[in-house]
């Protein structure tokens, strides 16, 4: 079955801070994106890579693509307001080619900054998608956990009950394309949100703990240590 992976990076890095956008910061060597891009052409290098990015950043992209030699083949297509228009956009831009090859095909939807995703992982959520059509990836909670009520005060959940969603999340092109032809509500967090929205069920399967988005400085910090390993 033909494999695409859409690398959602057209973010600002908000909660990051800094003027340069958290997907091109360096570590070891390479902007973050770079790795995550390479991580998926490493597990198969036959993958149909989408990397979505800003307008704006598109040619610093490029000049540190051919500067460093980045060694995945890959599209670009533009970022969209949200994760969810980034996301479209990366469909929009396969849709066709998809549709007239008549053959199957699952698309994985990653965050750009996720470069920890173990091949394990991608192997998983890949086979899994074969057979059910929609997977997410995520792990269990590790803190214990409570809950705010209307009255200020808290009190302790199950967290049996609750898991940490991660990406790559893998559908099925068709469950995908239809999904993401709803149109946009702030409660599509993550694509399993959106395919369950429009009425399918989403499979899970474990995740690798160290699949961090960085989102942070701190998160920064961290995938830094953990690069040196
Ligand atoms: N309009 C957007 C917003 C986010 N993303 C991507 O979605 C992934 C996960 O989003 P998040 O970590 O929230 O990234 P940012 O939106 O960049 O961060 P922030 O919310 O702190 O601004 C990132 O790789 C980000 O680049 C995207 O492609 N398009
Ligand atoms: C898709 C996601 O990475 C799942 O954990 C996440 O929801 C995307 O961004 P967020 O803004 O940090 O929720």
């Amino acid at each position: 079955m033909k494999r695409y992976v859409i690398i959602v990076a057209g973010g600002k890095g908000l909660r990051m801070g800094g003027d340069l956008p958290k997907q091109f910061i360096p570590m070891a060597g390479k902007p973050i994106l770079m790795h995550t891009v390479e991580k998926f052409w490493r597990w198969d290098n036959q993958m149909n890579i989408i990397l979505v990015l800003p307008t704006d950043h598109q040619a610093y992209w490029k000049m540190l693509c051919k500067e460093i030699g980045c060694k995945a083949p890959h599209r670009i297509v533009n970022g969209g307001e949200t994760r969810f228009h980034s996301v479209q956009n990366g469909l929009n831009a396969i849709r066709e080619e998809i549709e007239a090859s008549g053959e199957k095909a699952l698309i994985a939807v990653h965050d750009g900054v996720r470069p920890f995703v173990s091949p394990e992982v991608i192997a998983a959520c890949f086979a899994k998608a074969e057979e059910t059509g929609a997977v997410v990836p995520a792990l269990p909670m590790i803190d214990s956990l409570r809950m705010k009520q209307a009255d200020g005060s808290s009190c302790p959940v199950d967290r049996s009950r609750y898991y940490a969603v991660h990406t790559p999340q893998v559908f099925a092109s068709d469950i995908l394309i239809r999904a993401y032809q709803q149109p946009y509500t702030d409660t599509f967090t993550d694509d399993a949100s959106v395919v369950e929205a429009a009425g399918f069920q989403v499979a899970m399967v474990l995740s690798n703990r160290e699949n961090i988005k960085i989102t942070t400085p701190f998160d920064l910090t961290v995938a830094r240590a953990l690069f040196q390993e």
